[in-house]
């Protein structure tokens, strides 16, 4: 890579203009689960696409329709934003995907600094969606501008493609159907999907092979019509909250044993291979635990760990819906409550399946309680999990992409959280998936002070200059 020198002097010298941009897009406040923030998703597809079409890309922004509220009401989706960059049959094309929607963040959930007022403190800029997942959509972006710059000496190696969205963070509403509409006309030449939607698991790079699935669930009980002075009342009905509490603890044991009939049987076993992966990695228990402030963790070695955070089904209770949460000491009986829980799941097992078996476990639990109250269970996001062979060359120009912006070998890991259409991508266009992440170990994604790392954001643009430069040399199908 001759002209590499180059590309990263350039890449360098505008990395003040890219942290601009990067302060521009957090700005836009596009939490996706919130529909009253649905003007700011619309916003940053705008922006997104602007952006793109200022860099001479043929873009369009796709309408995938609307969502349907728990009200029956129905709300536009944020439009797709699809963009292409060069049509050179002789060369490969990738796609890149990603995402600008973010998850909820307020100052008062105990961030440092304001969450959409990126904040550069030593280094690392601070700041909702600045790592999960708009720095490495930026990235990418720098990366195409990077080429098109110093386009009289290296024009882009390959063709690039771009589908970024803005419902991830809500189970990628409305995408399946458009990559299948899709399939035969913008994805039809595509060679292989990018995606660098996660994050190291050290301070050395990494490769992702695997992420896991997302059946995320809302338990309703509801009781007396309205909310009742629990002096008043209490010791007389039976509440929706303490049903709720009781069956919610029937899912899984103190020491992470899912308690739903099924859901580990279906889990493919470990194999040695995968063991000795696990092995080898290396990773410090000591100091994952002073990163996330605990003393004690469910396992204690590292296999087991990297097992139950990658490749092993769990169960996570987020929050109830009507429950008193402010501070203060309202003394109610909330009449209507709805837990919200997901089950991060794994190759075997089947969204469609673990609906079924969650609904008829927690159906016969409530029944044994003999409550007049009533229990709706719904599932609202039914997310496959995502596995790819690292002997495919998409991994070995990864490993060389890495060596030559790191000078390191790639950790091989999994993710255990979710991109929800990674799957889909897969099955529907049948072409691979490798995922890139520069996001740091510690970026505190979905949590409070999230960060992206100046250093992970620059010479995450070179890893990806350099990838393209690796896949360009893959032999074409
Ligand atoms: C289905 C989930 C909401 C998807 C989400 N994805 C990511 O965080 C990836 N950036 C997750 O919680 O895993």
């Amino acid at each position: 890579m001759s002209h590499a020198p180059l590309l990263i002097l350039y890449v360098d010298s505008h990395q003040e203009e890219y942290v601009q941009t990067l302060r521009d897009w957090v700005a836009v406040e596009s939490d996706s689960s919130d529909v009253l923030k649905r003007p700011d998703c619309h916003r940053m597809m705008d922006m997104t696409a602007e952006k793109l079409r200022a860099m001479g890309g043929k873009v369009e922004l796709v309408d995938i329709g609307v969502q349907e509220l728990p009200n029956g009401q129905t709300v536009d989706l944020p439009k797709v934003v699809t963009a292409q960059f060069g049509s050179d049959p002789s060369k490969q094309t990738v796609c890149v995907y990603g995402h600008v929607d973010v998850q909820p963040a307020k100052l008062e959930d105990g961030w440092a600094t304001d969450p959409y007022n990126l904040t550069d403190i030593d280094g690392n800029l601070y700041g909702r969606g600045a790592s999960d997942n708009k720095a490495p959509v930026l990235a990418w972006i720098h990366t195409v501008e990077a080429y098109q710059a110093l386009k009289i000496v290296c024009d882009l190696p390959v063709n690039v493609k771009f589908i970024i969205e803005g419902m991830e963070e809500t189970g990628s509403n409305g995408l399946d159907a458009m990559i299948m509409a899709q399939r035969d006309s913008f994805l039809s030449d595509v060679d292989y999907i990018l995606i660098s939607d996660c994050g190291w698991l050290s301070r050395r790079p990494a490769l992702t092979y695997g992420t896991r699935g997302n059946c995320y669930f809302f338990a309703e009980v509801e009781g007396p019509k309205q909310d009742l002075h629990s002096g008043v009342y209490g010791g007389t009905v039976i509440e929706p909250m303490t049903d709720l509490i009781g069956i919610l603890d029937t899912l899984i044991s103190p020491s992470g044993k899912i308690l739903i009939p099924g859901i580990r049987e279906a889990v493919a076993p470990l194999s040695d291979e995968e063991w000795k992966m696990y092995q080898d990695i290396e990773f410090d228990i000591e100091s994952y635990k002073s990163k996330i402030g605990v003393s004690q963790l469910m396992y204690n070695n590292k296999v087991d760990l990297l097992a139950h955070r990658w490749r092993y089904p769990t169960v996570t209770v987020h929050g109830i819906e009507g429950a008193f949460s402010a501070p203060g000491t309202k003394t109610v009986i909330p009449a209507k409550v709805i837990a919200k829980f997901s089950i991060r799941q794994v190759p075997n097992m089947d969204p469609a399946v673990v609906k079924k078996q969650v609904t008829d476990y927690l159906n016969s639990v409530f029944a044994k309680r003999k409550s007049p109250n009533k229990l709706k269970v719904t599932m609202v996001i039914g997310a496959k999990p995502w596995l790819a062979d690292t002997k495919h060359p998409l991994y070995e120009a990864g490993k060389a992409a890495v060596k030559r912006v790191f000078n390191v070998e790639p950790d091989l890991i999994r993710e255990g959280g979710t991109i929800p259409i990674a799957k889909t991508f897969e099955d529907v266009t049948g072409k691979s998936i490798i995922m890139l992440p520069i996001g740091g170990f510690d970026d505190g994604l979905h949590s409070q002070n999230e960060k992206m790392s100046r250093y992970n954001y620059i010479e995450g643009t070179k890893l990806f200059i350099a990838y393209l430069h690796e896949v360009a040399h893959l032999k074409k199908n």
